[in-house]
């Protein structure tokens, strides 16, 4: 049921660029987490180091008992065969057709044979809603499928942890609803670790159970959705609600004069909390937490108009009605 990873410590630079001082927090397994944070804050580096495609500075990154910086390529190789990477572009070959894509790890990492290597790769491409595609070429398809082929192929060899950067950049807001709600369908299926980065805040705000923020050279924040969209913590509290006021600026971080020159007073009331996104076959994720549990358990109130869906319910109150209504009549 998916694999914890626990990075202790990380610190990575490059030259003279500090990309990160100190690092520390553990991704649950089985859950779906977000990370996100301004451009150039190292999230594609994070995910690579998580990986070992670079190493930090020092530090650890504990995954299934290991230890990935301090692996040997051979330990390297085999670990990776746990995650499954869904990068930016899909990175596809382009000479090779969506079917051959998704087949490849398995003729280059396991020896089955082409019967069953098809019946998994159909299955993928099934689970992903690419069925029908398998003759087609990268340069033929949309970028949404390139997106989804390159998530099937990250799923065949039946990763333990998902990573996906940005899935949603050059998506329009109907395909990213629709990766979304593939993404929690699959970790409802696999019960793998999902770590997601993505600038999408309509995407961060509903289908993560943990959200985190990397800002000034440092991890600002990571737990539970519900405590981070109730922060009012001054960058959390700015990024999560896209505002201007606050300290991110243009470039990274505004200096203290722009920082001055801003209205002064108590930072704004977070948006409302929406309710999480739910498996689509009325099911509901093991790592899915009752909605306003941690509000509740930290004394924490909403922001005004929380958890209520677009028919109107109120999730807080009519969260068991609303459960046995999904799972249909008996
Ligand atoms: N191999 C490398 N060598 C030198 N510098 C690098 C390397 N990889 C990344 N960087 C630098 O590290 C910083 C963080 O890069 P990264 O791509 O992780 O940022 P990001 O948070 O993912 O940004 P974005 O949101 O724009 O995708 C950038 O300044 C980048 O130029």
């Amino acid at each position: 049921m998916g694999v914890e990873i626990r990075v202790e410590g990380l610190r990575k630079s490059f030259g003279r660029q500090v990309i990160w001082e100190d690092v520390s927090f553990t991704i649950p397994a089985g859950e779906i987490s977000a990370l996100l944070g301004p451009s150039g804050t190292g999230k594609s580096v994070f995910l690579k180091n998580l990986v070992g495609l670079l190493r930090p500075d020092r530090g650890h990154v504990y995954v299934g008992g290991g230890d990935v910086p301090r692996l040997r390529e051979s330990e390297l190789y085999e670990l990776r065969r746990q995650f499954g990477v869904l990068f930016q572009d899909g990175a596809l070959f382009g000479s090779m057709n969506i079917y051959d894509n998704i087949a490849f790890p398995l003729r280059e990492h396991t020896k089955k044979g082409e019967t069953e290597i098809r019946r998994i790769v159909l299955e993928k491409m099934d689970m992903v809603g690419l069925s029908g595609s398998e003759g087609k070429l990268p340069g033929e398809i949309s970028g949404g499928m390139k997106k989804r082929a390159g998530l099937a192929r990250a799923l065949v060899l039946d990763p333990q942890i998902i990573l996906a950067d940005e899935p949603d950049s050059g998506l329009d807001p109907v395909r990213t609803a629709y990766l979304n709600q593939l993404f929690v369908d699959l970790n409802t299926e696999l019960g793998a670790t999902f770590l997601i980065v993505t600038h999408d805040i309509g995407t961060a705000r509903v289908l993560p159970d943990n959200l985190g923020l990397l800002f000034r050279r440092g991890l600002v924040m990571f737990g539970p959705r519900e405590m981070v969209l109730s922060s009012t913590h001054p960058a959390v509290g700015q990024f999560f609600n896209a505002r201007r006021q606050g300290p991110i600026g243009m470039a990274e971080e505004k200096d203290l004069a722009e920082v001055a020159a801003e209205p002064q007073g108590p930072p704004p009331m977070p948006a409302p909390i929406q309710p999480q996104l739910m498996p689509s076959d009325g099911r509901l994720r093991p790592g899915m937490r009752r909605p306003g549990q941690w509000l509740a358990e930290h004394r924490v109130t909403p922001p005004p108009g929380s958890f209520i869906d677009d028919a109107g319910h109120n999730w807080l109150t009519e969260w068991d009605a609303l459960v046995a209504a999904r799972r249909g009549p008996r």
